[in-house]
């Protein structure tokens, strides 16, 4: 994830490349590739100079969020703002566990960053400042479209837009297996499935209609696609849809119920 918000990050030139430094754990090579490939700077933990940074983004398992915490809870001063993309992690957790009145914001981005094409929201903690709350907005806006949105929301929000990404490349992944059953060759079908989720989400992001009057237009009575949905209904495509999302926002509300448990193990 963090690979794909640098890309976005610098794709976008809003600042410049060397600006924008990365860490991890301990995979040297890992940083080595990401230097080479974005020309930012990366290096190991502990050679970080915490003074020269505005801002922190976290993207470790949520697994790992108490050692990360820990590590830079004294490093950090009040004017530097911690965001966090982990799925589950609360705003109120991260400020328990770093020193008084730090400010934090979650943010909940998808892969689709890596074009720019991120639905990405965010949620500041208690004693963020509005000036922060639109300068984070400014950087996340590089990775595409950023909602600010009240914390209660984030669950389903990273059950719709978090994971909402994998679901797609899933349907893809049967269009392609149908396509190919039916002749077709894999990559002819990939074109010509994308291309027609693609066509579909801008119909849905520039057309005034609704996603049931478009689907409707495409309906004829008694045509090709009233059969394929009479098909997609029988076999509970909706309600796969609905529980999808909601299996993503129930495990997204266990990892925050599991924390103070501390039996996160994802
Ligand atoms: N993948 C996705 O589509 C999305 C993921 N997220 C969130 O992003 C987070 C990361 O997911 P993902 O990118 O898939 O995970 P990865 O396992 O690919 O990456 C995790 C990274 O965190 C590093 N790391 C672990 N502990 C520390 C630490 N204490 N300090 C610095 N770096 C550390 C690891 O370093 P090393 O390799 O050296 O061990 C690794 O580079 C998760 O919390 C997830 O919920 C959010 C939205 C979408
Ligand atoms: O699967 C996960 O837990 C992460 C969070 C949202 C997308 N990927």
């Amino acid at each position: 994830m963090a690979e794909a918000m640098i890309s976005g990050i610098v794709e976008a030139e809003l600042i410049p490349a060397e600006q924008i430094i990365a860490t991890n754990k301990s995979n040297e090579e890992r940083l080595q590739q990401l230097r080479n490939k974005y020309g930012i700077r990366a290096m190991k933990r502990e050679e970080l100079d915490f003074s020269s940074v505005d801002f922190f983004i976290l993207a470790m398992k949520p697994k790992d969020i108490d050692e990360a915490l820990s590590s830079i809870k004294d490093k950090v001063t009040k004017e530097q703002v911690i965001l966090s993309v982990l799925a589950g992690i609360p705003t109120s957790y991260m400020e328990e566990n770093l020193n008084e009145d730090q400010q934090v914001i979650r943010v909940m981005p998808n892969t689709s960053s890596m074009l720019r094409e991120s639905a990405t929201a965010l949620s500041p903690g208690k004693h963020t400042s509005m000036d922060k709350v639109i300068l984070a907005k400014k950087l996340l806006a590089c990775i595409g479209e950023v909602y600010v949105i009240e914390e209660d929301k984030m669950d389903i929000f990273t059950g719709i837009a978090g994971s909402g990404p994998a679901y797609f490349y899933y349907l893809m992944e049967h269009i392609e297996k149908t396509a190919k059953e039916a002749g077709l060759d894999e990559e002819t079908a990939r074109q010509i499935g994308s291309q027609t989720i693609l066509g579909a989400a801008k119909m849905m992001m520039e057309q005034d209609d609704t996603p049931a009057d478009l689907r409707k237009k495409v309906t004829s009575p008694n045509g090709t696609t009233a059969a394929g949905l009479a098909a997609l209904e029988k076999h509970g495509g909706g309600e796969a849809i609905s529980e999808a999302i909601k299996g993503a926002a129930q495990r997204s509300e266990e990892i925050s119920a599991n924390l103070n448990k501390k039996i996160v193990t994802q």
